[in-house]
């Protein structure tokens, strides 16, 4: 089984992921990850982020394993990783890596921004896992205060919101619901709540309840 999840920045896709990975036993990927190395190495090398050659280079020749994942979780990362995303020839780069991981026998889940759209069209189950933009700056403002980041709760919102606009309007696989997808707006839920309504998602798809014709 292949589950997809898509949606904005610090919705909870990540948090959902891992819970349904570990009920289902499945891999998990978070595609976001990959993005955030390529802008973490374009940013200590001094690259140009606009410099599509030498960062779709970067990105083909990426060891994931190579970085340290709490290295990659800063603001700035997030940001130098949205600004390569928005390259095609970035996001070529990265397509192979992703559908092999999607492909692998026995299913995997993948969160991301176009999983259920481009990664995994064929996925069994798609959930576009979305908050208000206050929910989410007021989460991801927690996470980065915990890490010690000096930031703002207004910075951080008015980062949520450009993030946003440059993912949802790039040519190149912009963040949208895929018409398959099933919504999971979780603005008013715990991540405990948001991941048992994801589960019930799962269970709805996996069994869909009898319709009652025959
Ligand atoms: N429903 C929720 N309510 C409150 N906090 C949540 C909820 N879901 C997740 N969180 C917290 O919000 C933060 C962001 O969650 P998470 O990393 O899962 O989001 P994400 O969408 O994968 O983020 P990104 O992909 O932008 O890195 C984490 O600190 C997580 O614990
Ligand atoms: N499938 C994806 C995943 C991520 N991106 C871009 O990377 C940025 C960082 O992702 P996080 O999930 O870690 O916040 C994000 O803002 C996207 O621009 C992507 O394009 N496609």
């Amino acid at each position: 089984m292949i589950i997809a999840i898509d949606g904005p920045a610090a919705s909870g896709k990540g948090t959902v992921a891992r819970a349904l990975a570990a009920r289902f036993g499945l891999p998990h990927l978070d595609t976001g990850l990959l993005y955030r190395a390529v802008g973490f190495a374009a940013l200590t090398r001094g690259l140009d982020l606009e410099d599509a050659a030498a960062l779709a280079a970067l990105a083909a020749g990426l060891d994931l394993a190579a970085f340290d994942p709490e290295a990659l979780k800063s603001g700035p990362v997030g940001e130098a990783a949205s600004r390569v995303a928005a390259l095609p020839q970035v996001r070529a780069a990265l397509l192979k890596l992703q559908r092999d991981f999607a492909a692998r026998p026995g299913g995997a889940v993948l969160d991301g921004r176009d999983i259920g759209t481009v990664i995994a069209p064929q996925a069994e189950v798609k959930i576009f896992v979305t908050a208000s933009p206050e929910a989410r700056a007021a989460r991801r403002y927690r996470e980065l205060s915990q890490r010690g980041e000096a930031v703002s709760e207004t910075s951080v919102l008015e980062d949520i919101r450009r993030r946003d606009a440059r993912d949802s309007g790039r040519a190149s696989a912009p963040l949208v619901k895929a018409l398959d997808a099933v919504e999971l707006d979780n603005t008013a839920l715990s991540a405990a709540e948001s991941v048992a309504r994801a589960l019930e998602i799962v269970a709805a798809r996996i069994a869909p309840p009898a319709s009652g014709m025959e």
